[in-house]
């Protein structure tokens, strides 16, 4: 299937920041959204530059309650995804699609394994989410909301985002564009979440400093894993998450504040373990790295 044109059912496992403000986008396009989760879901609510809207969606409390569905989005955390292995092995009985929004640069090699013969689409999700209440979300969009791969399975995906009034772009190098989002995510993420304060934290001086000095090393091995990346790209991503809208946060900040697990290890640990590999310098990411563990204990 190449193009979206009529009302899909799509099943989103993860309605927390980033499943719910999905599934707000395809239920207001017609679509008939299953939230697949632990908590009863009815309605789910979405606050953006446009207001406040509530939407309807069905509910499934176990893969045994949800049928075979022609998309999933899975938008939990990363450590999360092995736990969705059964709504995934139900709701892929019949090939489909899954759509993988979550941060990290390994999605398919996470989720392949759990879906048979279902294609498997990573998804960068530049949307800034904000969980205010259960099946509540605040919306700050980027200029971008989703980066898809250019290939044929990420199409059919591509046009039902689009078709839902999403900003979609694609990449045939996906490798880079997902090393670009990875790069916002180890110096955004722990440095909110460590010292409790928003995305502006980044625009102090000696923050910056630090936050440029994570993004030079994650640079370094990026490229080591084949990215085409420059040194210019840690200065851009720097002045691009300075120059988020006011009041941005980030998962990880949540998480934290929230009390829930941090999803450090994807992100932080994985430029730490891939530094090790390459023989590329990561001490700033590797100091990050022991915080968040320390304040996980
Ligand atoms: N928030 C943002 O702005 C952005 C987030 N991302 C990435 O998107 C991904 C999702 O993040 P985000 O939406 O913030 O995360 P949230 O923590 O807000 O949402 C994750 C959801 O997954 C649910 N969940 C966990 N385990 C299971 C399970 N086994 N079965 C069903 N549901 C489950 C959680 O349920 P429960 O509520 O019960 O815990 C929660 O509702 C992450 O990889 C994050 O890094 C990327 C870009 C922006
Ligand atoms: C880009 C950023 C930092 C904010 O949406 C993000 O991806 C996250 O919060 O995980």
């Amino acid at each position: 299937m190449d193009t979206v044109d009529s009302a899909e059912t799509v099943a989103v496992v993860g309605l927390g920041a980033v499943g719910t403000a999905f599934a707000a986008s395809l239920a207001e396009a017609g679509h008939e959204v299953v939230a697949c989760g632990r908590r009863p879901l009815e309605r789910i609510e979405i606050t953006d530059e446009r207001g406040t809207r509530a939407y309807p969606v069905g509910w499934a409390g176990s893969p045994e309650d949800a049928g075979p569905v022609p998309f999933v989005v899975l938008a939990t955390k990363i450590h999360d995804t092995p736990a969705t292995a059964e709504w995934l092995a139900r709701l892929t009985a019949d090939g489909g699609h899954v759509v993988v929004a979550q941060n990290g640069v390994d999605h398919r090699e996470r989720v392949e394994p759990l879906v048979g013969a279902a294609a498997v689409v990573p998804a960068l999700v530049y949307l800034n989410a904000e969980r205010t209440a259960p099946g509540s979300v605040r919306v700050r969009r980027t200029e971008r909301d989703l980066v898809l791969p250019d290939d044929a399975a990420a199409k059919a995906a591509a046009n039902l985002f689009e078709t839902s009034g999403l900003t979609v772009e694609t990449h045939a190098d996906f490798r880079t564009a997902a090393w670009r989002k990875m790069l916002t995510n180890v110096a955004a993420n722990p440095i909110t979440a460590l010292t409790g304060r928003r995305v502006e934290v980044l625009t102090e001086p000696a923050v910056a400093d630090l936050a440029l000095a994570v993004l030079r090393e994650a640079v370094a091995v990026g490229r080591a894993e084949g990215a085409q990346l420059t040194d210019a790209d840690a200065t851009r991503t720097l002045a691009w998450l300075q120059g988020l809208a006011p009041g941005s946060t980030t998962s990880m900040l949540q998480d934290r504040e929230a009390g829930r697990r941090l999803e450090y290890d994807g992100l932080t640990g994985t430029i730490a373990r891939l530094g090790d590999r390459h023989g590329e310098a990561v001490e700033a990411n590797r100091a990050l790295l022991a915080l968040l563990s320390a304040i996980s204990a």
